[in-house]
């Protein structure tokens, strides 16, 4: 799916494809705690949707409503079409889940395990061997497939379990922090599959995470907070709300050119640890202009908002403040 599709869809609630998961005034209240206050969201098909959220935010309610595992007090959600509190089974055979914690058969081989799965979800056996064929292969662990789980790898072990997610065909995959525990090198390699997947089924994605590079790979990301949606739209446009680009000049004479930035720029500038400093909305078109000054100039450096700084705004918190390891399901 070219990210560039959804980057051109100016408003953010909007997906650019027909929606596949639906929400509209979701809550969900356990006695007083309010878990989820009213979430409005639609996810488009084939989209890598981003949730995000400082811990106890909302984010795993709101996935267990949209995945039937828990029963919203208010409003409603359907998912592939369906409605997650009337049409239950319905949901779950369109749906696949990675959650946090592993619920794999250490004891089983990894075809057994995809085999029990497949019992589970009541596959046709004619179907079966292929799909597992099939799943296998795609997340690399196809000559692995009769080795006992126990012996694999913890990024084998997530590997594993997004092909169960998988085989049985879901339109939706649900990842509720697909990485976390893993070394960069094993992270790196389930995206990889990630993508892969993403490039040869018309899958929707729909992520948790709380690191910064997975959510800069979304498609669109909501920022939920307190149990509400503060923020939704494409990761570019959401850095682009939340403040302008840094750039940090290092020149010969500093005060001169201070003086011929206001004069012939009209921009202000700042010293921050002695480096001339501007905020200017678009750095790149800014630093051609610098050079036309004719300041003698030693470097150059623009820094864009990040999504941390877009999270910050939004929540008060960091996103790199690292990942929960809290679980309650
Ligand atoms: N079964 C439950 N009973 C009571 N309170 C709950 C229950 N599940 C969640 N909560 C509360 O609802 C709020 C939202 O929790 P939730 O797990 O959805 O947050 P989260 O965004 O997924 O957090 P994290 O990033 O830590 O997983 C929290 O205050 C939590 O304590």
């Amino acid at each position: 799916m070219a990210l560039t599709t959804f980057e051109s869809v100016r408003r953010g609630r909007t997906p650019a494809t027909s929606p596949v998961i639906e929400a509209s005034g979701l809550v969900k209240r356990y006695g007083q705690v309010e878990a989820v206050r009213g979430i409005d969201l639609a996810v488009g098909t084939g989209e890598l949707f981003g949730f995000l959220g400082p811990n106890g935010a909302g984010k795993s309610t709101t996935i267990q409503m949209l995945c039937t595992l828990v029963r919203p007090t208010g409003g409603s959600a359907r998912v592939a079409g369906f409605d997650v509190v009337r049409q239950r089974s319905d949901v779950r055979r369109h749906i696949g889940l990675v959650f946090q914690e592993s619920t794999l058969d250490g004891h089983l081989t990894a075809e057994q395990n995809l085999r029990f799965h497949a019992d589970v979800y009541g596959m046709a056996r004619s179907s079966v061997r292929s799909r597992t064929d099939a799943v296998l292969e795609m997340v690399g662990l196809a000559d692995r497939r009769g080795a006992l789980v126990r012996t694999f790898s913890g990024g084998m072990k997530r590997r594993l379990e997004i092909a169960r997610g998988l085989l049985h065909s879901p339109r939706v995959l649900f990842l509720d922090e697909p990485t976390i525990g893993l070394d960069p090198e094993s992270r790196a390699g389930l995206w990889r599959y990630v993508d892969r997947l993403r490039a040869e089924e018309d899958i929707t994605v729909f992520l948790t995470t709380h690191y910064m590079d997975e959510a800069e790979r979304c498609d669109r990301i909501a920022i939920v907070d307190d149990g509400r949606i503060g923020a939704l739209d494409t990761p570019s446009v959401l850095k682009a709300g939340v403040g302008h680009d840094r750039v940090r000049v290092d020149t010969t004479d500093d005060d001169a050119a201070e003086a011929l930035l206001q004069s012939r720029l009209g921009v202000e500038t700042t010293r921050e640890a002695g480096v001339l400093t501007v905020l200017v909305p678009d750095g790149e078109q800014f630093v051609p202009r610098l050079f036309e000054l004719g300041l003698t100039i030693r470097s150059v450096d623009v820094t864009r908002p990040t999504l941390d700084d877009v999270f910050l705004a939004h929540t008060g918190s960091r996103l790199a403040a690292g990942p929960s390891r809290g679980g309650r399901r």
